[in-house]
């Protein structure tokens, strides 16, 4: 099977093209399990696939390094639109990219000389802040967690829960780059609050346009940056007023920063880098997949 590896500001991923690779949708889990697995696999964050829609220009999924399937995924969609140009699928400076968390709309930002798409602004819609739109459970189901309490090792904890197609918990503390995410993410990705588990930023607001941010994916742990979670971090930001709206906030990940900008119109706007590693053929494993 052909793959193609790229990544957006460190959070990598394998993409198949189901144009070329015809795969069972009932094996893109084991699959997505077995190409991120770092010692027997390709190595990644999670996979994913690029291929028909009836209702845009092309469908995203995407997988997790645990096979779980997402709704949305930002770092992703700025590389599906860099690779669908750049390999001459999609040649539109313009696209709309179908996911799970609904249709995506791309503006490339190419080089005029070289023909290379240099960054990506995604359109990533508007942010979803009911507690049943994340889910998260603990309140009112038609209202908004905002710095809701939860109880970790004795610790209390006040996130504020936004979905961007997938849910996010945004946890503001003193300072972000000091939390001990390993220890923390996961009791909060996997806690009973959150029925479909949760993807959980830790962040902290240096002035009202600029975030340190930290995050643990749902079934990825912890990756330089998550797309997503830096808009929903950005929305959380705004609600509890630190933040300004309609202004574009430079959020700092572990692998870079991203421009994000929760428009007066009520879309969330981000723009960042993508950036291709490499390609290859995986030979998949015996008894596994027939590939
Ligand atoms: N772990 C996420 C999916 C990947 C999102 C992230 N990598 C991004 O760039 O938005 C979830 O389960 O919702």
């Amino acid at each position: 099977m052909k793959f193609t590896k790229m990544h957006g500001l460190g959070n990598n991923y394998i993409y198949i093209n189901l144009w070329e690779e015809q795969i069972a949708e009932h094996d893109l889990s084991p699959l997505a399990i077995d190409v991120s697995n770092v010692n027997t696999g390709i190595g990644s964050d999670g996979m994913i696939t690029m291929g028909h829609s009836s209702v845009a220009d092309a469908r995203m999924r995407i997988f997790n390094e645990d096979g779980s399937e997402s709704q949305n995924c930002g770092n992703g969609l700025r590389c599906v639109g860099k690779y669908l140009y750049e390999k001459g699928i999609i040649k539109k400076k313009n696209l709309t990219i179908e996911t799970k968390g609904g249709l995506m709309h791309l503006e490339l930002h190419i080089d005029e000389h070289s023909d290379v798409v240099e960054e990506i602004t995604v359109d990533m819609g508007e942010p979803r802040l009911q507690r049943q739109q994340l889910p998260v459970l603990g309140g009112p189901k038609e209202e908004q967690a905002l710095l809701q309490p939860v109880e970790i090792d004795q610790q209390t904890f006040h996130f504020t829960g936004v979905s961007m197609g997938n849910p996010h918990a945004v946890i503001f503390v003193d300072d972000a780059t000091q939390v001990e995410v390993e220890k923390i993410g996961p009791l909060i990705e996997t806690h009973s609050l959150f029925p479909e588990r949760v993807n959980v930023e830790f962040v902290t607001a240096k002035n009202d346009r600029e975030l340190d941010f930290r995050v643990w994916e749902r079934g990825s742990g912890i990756t330089m940056a998550c797309g997503t979670g830096a808009c929903a971090a950005v929305v959380a930001g705004v609600l509890n007023n630190q933040l300004a709206r309609g202004e574009t906030v430079v959020v700092h990940l572990l692998g870079g920063d991203l421009h994000i900008t929760w428009n007066q119109d009520g879309h969330v706007h981000m723009r960042g880098p993508a950036t291709f590693i490499c390609e290859g053929e995986w030979y998949g494993h015996k008894g596994t997949l027939t590939i």
